[in-house]
């Protein structure tokens, strides 16, 4: 039996209408399924939990797989339960910014991921391990109690500031209502420059301290894009064991600006504001007077300081 994780929020209402052309195909080809039609990534956790429980991997009526229909957040919602679990992950993209699909090169068609869900043997892949401050805390040092899984990257600094003024503003759903979503994030970009200063910035890549005195964003990148198909590390790979990291630092305001087109190429690269860094474990710390905002597949995550590890081949992925 597969089990089919829907969100049907994802991308402003766009799950529900993937699900229906999605599920009409599974009933014509009478394939076994149980849907879970969940409205937070708890229900659906818990929900997979008690399925797991019921029907294990590999027995009689075991489960096959998750097959997800959502976007990278509904995704990040259910690593926790299905990292090291064996029980294989599908993907149906039905987010705004899908970048795990676009990272594992899935068809945005829904018939064809669900064909390509359906028939690719599971391949592991690797996790990004984060470790910070949470979300209702200020206190400067790490306590998250647990590391949480992250599968495409984290957003430290100024792309996680215009993120969370995204999510905070009215002209977010407004930009949706209008299907102009990547507006409301050019409206983000300009309001948060108002007012975002450059920090010090203090990364550590496997040991080597790196230190950046006008820090304004860094990502630590487990896949290439982030934010859409903005390609801040475009070497990235989630099956080489390894973490990118981009900083973007000692630059004006106006250079920052420049930069974001850049990002969709890949070619920011070559400015000589960026500079790249890989390893294994990364930790990030900022020294300014503003908290240093985190995001992780596109969710808010907490602040630095943060720990970043890289957990090689610790999901399977069906693609
Ligand atoms: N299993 C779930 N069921 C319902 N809602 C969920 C579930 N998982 C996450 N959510 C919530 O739904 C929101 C939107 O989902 P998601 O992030 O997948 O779509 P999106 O934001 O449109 O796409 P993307 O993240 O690819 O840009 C998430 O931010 C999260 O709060």
């Amino acid at each position: 039996m597969w089990i089919f994780a829907v969100n049907e929020q994802a991308g402003g209402g766009r799950g529900r209408a993937v699900w229906r052309k999605v599920e009409a195909d599974v009933k014509r080809r009478g394939i076994p399924y149980l849907a879970l039609l969940t409205s937070c990534p708890e229900q659906a956790s818990s929900r997979i939990r008690e399925e797991l429980a019921l029907h294990p991997a590999g027995g009689i009526n075991g489960i096959k797989g998750v097959i997800v229909v959502g976007g990278d957040g509904t995704l990040h919602g259910l690593l926790p339960v299905l990292a090291n679990s064996g029980v294989p992950l599908g993907i149906i993209p039905a987010g705004s910014g899908n970048d795990t699909a676009r990272a594992l090169g899935l068809s945005k068609q829904p018939i064809q991921a669900l064909e390509r869900a359906l028939s690719s043997a599971a391949r592991p892949v690797d996790l990004l391990l984060f470790t910070g401050c949470l979300p209702s805390t200020t206190a400067p040092g790490p306590n998250a109690a647990e590391p949480r899984p992250i599968l495409t990257a984290l957003a430290i600094g100024f792309d996680a500031a215009v993120a969370d003024a995204v999510n905070r503003s009215s002209y977010k759903k407004l930009c949706n209502l209008l299907r102009v979503g990547s507006l409301a994030y050019i409206i983000g970009v300009f309001q948060t420059l108002l007012t975002y200063r450059p920090q010090k910035l203090q990364l550590t890549v496997d040991g080597k301290e790196h230190a950046f005195e006008r820090g304004w964003l860094s990502a630590v990148c487990n896949t290439s894009s982030y934010g859409g198909g903005l390609r801040i590390c475009p070497e990235a790979s989630s099956t080489d064991g390894l973490l990118d990291v981009c900083v973007v630092h000692s630059c004006t305001p106006l250079q920052l600006l420049r930069l974001f087109p850049t990002l969709l190429s890949g070619s920011h690269i070559r400015l000589p504001y960026v500079t790249l860094l890989r390893g294994r474990s990364v930790t990030v710390a900022a020294d300014g007077p503003a908290r240093t905002r985190v995001f992780g597949d596109g969710e808010t995550l907490g602040a630095v300081p943060l720990t970043a590890q890289s957990a090689p081949g610790k999901l399977l992925l069906l693609y």
